[in-house]
Order: structure tokens, then sequence, then C-alpha cells
């Protein structure tokens, strides 16, 4: 079945039943050791997790790690151009839950992204990437303890997936020459607008039941968190790009106010409710008028469609969402990306799940790593509805690869994500409470200790690891 690898002689498979994983005691789990700083981040990070396991079911639980190749070292193993060898893809399908450290892209010109890759073979959908704040961790922000939000990305669209063609190549030029001539002067609304003759091409597909299934899954891990944290806000470029941004926000409100009418409210629900709450005979224009402040200036056609919206809600779901009740509901809003790179910093306690399309999420799961300490504490997973495959949001940080130097706290969190999807939570738990003691223990890499004043000396990258062992209790 393999070409150059074996899988443990023991161990199980993990399986999946209604998207769910089935998790025994003692599962096989692939995991690729990653290009660049990888060499240093996963013997740090198998070390934290297997100790973790011994110590929280002594003995009764223990992952059986299975090595599979990808990037450089893939090349190494199975010859030039093999970065993704067909091994490696047959044991991931059949173990279902791998963990794998960064892989390099090059810019430019080269191979695509095995990162990608490997999300759209395994259709894995979700990219979840959680950035919450470790007491003690040095920030560049006063109030980094604020922002406790969780990223929600699409992960198999957009123009992320790299469908583009070369300035000057043959498709290339054939494509503009078709969207020139026929294509837009058949659209009214893009009046005289022409590509340039020179330009590259990227195709941006956003689909419906693409974005559906995203907001779907993070309405419902919403749903699994505290009431105050209840929240899902639709992140998008809606105000320039209509039909894909903006029908990412249409499908993502569609969505909550179908499947799950019950259980949400959005905030222009909240509003129109909560102006009746506090008035109770506001005519349907006032109302109206209260939630789209441009109102007296929009026109007669414009405004009827406000007032019929409100009333809408209102004989809807007054009586379900009425009285107050809607504030046991979760909260659907929508921000214009741009907006919400600033709303993270100024205003991070107001914000919870932010579902995502793929480029505008790569760039705010970054961003908002940083507040919490950067991408040295950035963890991640690739979740699909059969398989899923757990990765740090940062990439291979060439420059500070096999110095034993870089943090891996992000790879170590992003396993800790895996034992908690497996439901191995007393592992995952002993593991945030070592890396939480050792960080406010100053017992930190050279990332977060150049931060901390007056400053420390930073620990290396598997000194870390122990540290957070150490720190098990
Ligand atoms: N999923 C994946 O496998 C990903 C792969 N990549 C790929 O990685 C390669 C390098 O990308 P690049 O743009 O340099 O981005 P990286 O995320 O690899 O690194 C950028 C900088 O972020 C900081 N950083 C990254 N990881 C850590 C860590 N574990 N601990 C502390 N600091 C960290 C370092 O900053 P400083 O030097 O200031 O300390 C580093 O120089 C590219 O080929 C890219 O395509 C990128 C993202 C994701
Ligand atoms: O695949 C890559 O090289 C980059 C991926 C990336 O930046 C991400 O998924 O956050
Ligand atoms: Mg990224």
């Amino acid at each position: 079945m393999y070409d150059k690898i074996t899988p443990p002689t023991t161990g199980e498979k993990i399986t999946f039943k209604n998207g769910e994983p089935v998790v025994p005691d003692n599962p096989i789990i692939p995991f690729i050791r990653g290009d660049g700083t990888g060499i240093d981040i996963w013997p740090a990070t198998e070390k934290v997790l297997d100790a973790a396991v011994a110590k929280a079911y002594n003995g009764k639980r223990k992952i059986s790690w299975f090595k599979v190749y990808a990037g450089d070292e893939a090349c190494d193993l199975y010859g030039t151009y093999q970065y993704l060898p067909q091994d490696t893809l047959t044991a991931i399908k059949e173990y279902g839950v791998a963990i794998k450290g960064p892989l390099t892209t090059p810019v430019g010109g080269g191979i695509r992204s095995l990162n990608v890759a490997l999300r759209q073979i395994f259709d894995l959908y979700a990219c979840v990437r959680p950035c919450r704040y470790y007491a003690g961790t040095p920030s560049p922000h006063k109030n980094p303890e604020k922002l406790d939000v969780i990223v929600y990305r699409e992960n198999t669209e957009d123009i992320y997936l790299g469908i583009e063609w070369k300035q000057g190549s043959e498709i290339g030029d054939r494509l503009i020459s078709i969207l020139n001539n026929e294509l837009i002067p058949a659209t009214p609304e893009h009046g005289k607008k022409q590509i340039p003759l020179d330009a590259g091409i990227g195709i941006k597909p956003i689909s419906k039941s693409g974005s559906q299934r995203l907001v779907r899954r993070a309405i419902k891990h919403a749903l699994q968190l505290p009431k105050a944290k209840q929240q899902v806000t639709l992140v998008h470029k809606g105000n320039i790009m209509k039909y894909t941004e903006g029908a990412f926000r249409d499908w993502g409100y569609e969505l909550a106010t179908t499947e799950f009418r019950n259980e949400t409210v959005t905030e222009r629900e909240s509003w129109i409710l909560g102006n009746k709450e506090k008035n109770p005979n506001i005519s349907l224009e006032e109302n109206a008028r209260m939630i789209d402040p441009g109102f007296d200036a929009l026109t007669p056609e414009k405004k009827a469609q406000i007032v019929k919206e409100v009333e809408t809600v209102l004989n809807s779901i007054w009586t379900s969402h009425g009285d107050g009740k809607w504030k046991e509901k979760i909260m659907v809003n929508d921000r214009i990306a741009d907006s919400i790179f600033q709303q993270i910093q100024t205003r991070p306690d107001e914000y919870s799940i932010l579902a995502t399309m793929n480029l505008n999420g790569d760039y705010l799961s970054d961003a908002a790593a940083a507040i919490v300490g950067g991408l040295g504490m950035g963890p991640g997973a690739n979740i699909g509805d059969s398989c899923a495959v757990f990765e740090a949001t940062h990439g291979t940080a060439p420059k500070h690869a096999g110095l034993d130097k870089i943090n891996p706290g992000s790879v170590i969190l992003s396993g800790v994500m895996m034992l908690e999807y497996m439901g191995w939570q007393e592992a995952a738990d002993l593991i945030k409470k070592g890396l939480g003691a050792a960080i406010a223990n100053g017992e930190v890499t050279y990332d977060l200790a150049r931060l901390i004043e007056p400053p420390v000396e930073p620990l290396k990258c598997s000194e870390f690891a122990e540290a957070i062992i150490k720190h098990f209790g």
C-alpha cells in the first residue's frame, strides 16, 4: 500500500461518524515535520504531546506517531520534485487526523502551495485559528488579554487558490481578450472598464455552498462558547466586491436566519427588536429611521424596502426573539474587512468568532496572533467532514531554521487543538496549564523574551518544551 513508509505496528485508525472523529485509545496519527524551523519545532511538539498524554492517562492512552513526508524532506526521500508524495496522501486519508509543521512556498514562480493543496485535496474547508492571551505574554498592545477571538477562515476557495494566468501567457491573453471584447461590454454595470493588456489574471470563486458550510461550522462552534462569546462576525469587503465578498455576507446571514433561526439574531434584527422594546408604540417608519441613520436621504423605494424589512422582522420573530429574548441568542453581525483590522485592536473584547473568506482570514489570523504575542503563539486547524490536519498559523521562518531557537508554542497549541478535537481534554488542559505557567514565569523563547521588560534570557526551543512539561504540575 505504501511505497517508502511503514505505519507503526501498534495503534488503530481514527474513524469518522457524522463528521465527528471516533478515537481509539491508541490512535495512529501521521505527522509531517515541515520545512525550515519544522526541524526544531516538531521534536519539541512531539515531546510535549507525548508527556501530556502519558501524564493525563497513566499509559491508558497513547499516540502512535506515523512519520509521513512533504516538502524538502519528501524530495530527499522520494526524489526531485516529489514534494507531496502519494504515500503521504494515502496515510492522511486512511488515518483521518494529522498534524504538520510549516511547508515552504516560493514567491512568484515555482511550486504552488503544498499547504493549500492539502486543504483542497482533503476538503478541509474550515481553517480555525484561535487567538487568545496567555497571562504574562509580552505584547505591543496595552490590553492583549481583551482579545479572545477565533478566526474561522474558508479554506478551499477565493483568489487564494491561485487559479491565475501569467502576464503575457497565451491563455491569459485570450482570457483578457474575451473579457474586454465580449463579457465586460455585455455587462452594462461595468461601463467602459477594460483590463490592461499587460495584466496577469487571477480568479476569485466564492460559492454559496462553500460560504455556508463555513458559516455553519462557525455558528455551531459559537453555540459551544460561554454566553458572552456567542457571536459570529461575517468579515468581508462586500462594498467593493459585491458578488463575491458581499455574497459571502448575504449567504452567511441567510444561513443564520434559516438553519439556525431559533438560535441566532442578526445585529440589525436586534436593533429593530430593541427599538420596539424601548417604545412599544413605535411606528414601522420611525423604527426604520432608527436602524438606518441616512434614512431621510434615501429614495422612496429604498425607504419602503427598509420599512418592509422592519415589518418582516417584527412579524416573523417578535414572538420568538422579542421582549429581550434575543439577548440569549447568538449574535450574527458583519464588518468590512479593513475596518475589522482596526476593530480587533481598538475594541478587541467586542469580537468572538470572525468568519472570513480565505485571503482575508490569512491576513487577519496573523494580525490577531500579533496582538497576543506573535506568530509563535498562533495555533490552527484545518477541518473537514472526514479529515482534519492541524498546523500553526505561521510559516517556515527560514532564517531561524536549525538553531533550536524558534517558539514551538504555535505547533504545540495546534496539538492542543488536536487533542481537544479527539476529546482528550485532560491532556490538552495539562499543556495549556504548563505553557501558561512557563510564560508567566518568564521561561520563554527569544520572540517573547525580547518583548519582556526587564529583558529575560531566552530559552531554546527544546528548553521551552521542557519548561512546559515541568509546569504540568
Ligand atoms: N501553513 C504553512 O505551512 C505556512 C507556510 N508559509 C511559508 O513559510 C515560508 C516563510 O514565510 P514568511 O513570510 O517568512 O513567514 P513566517 O510565518 O514563516 O515567518 C515570519 C516571521 O514571523 C515570526 N515567526 C514565525 N514563526 C514563528 C515562531 N514559531 N516563533 C516565533 N516567531 C515566529 C518570525 O519573526 P522574527 O524573525 O521577527 O522573530 C519570522 O521571521 C514561505 O515559503 C511561506 O509560503 C507561510 C505561512 C503558513
Ligand atoms: O501555503 C503557504 O505557503 C502560505 C499559507 C499561509 O500563509 C496560511 O495558510 O496562513
Ligand atoms: Mg498565512
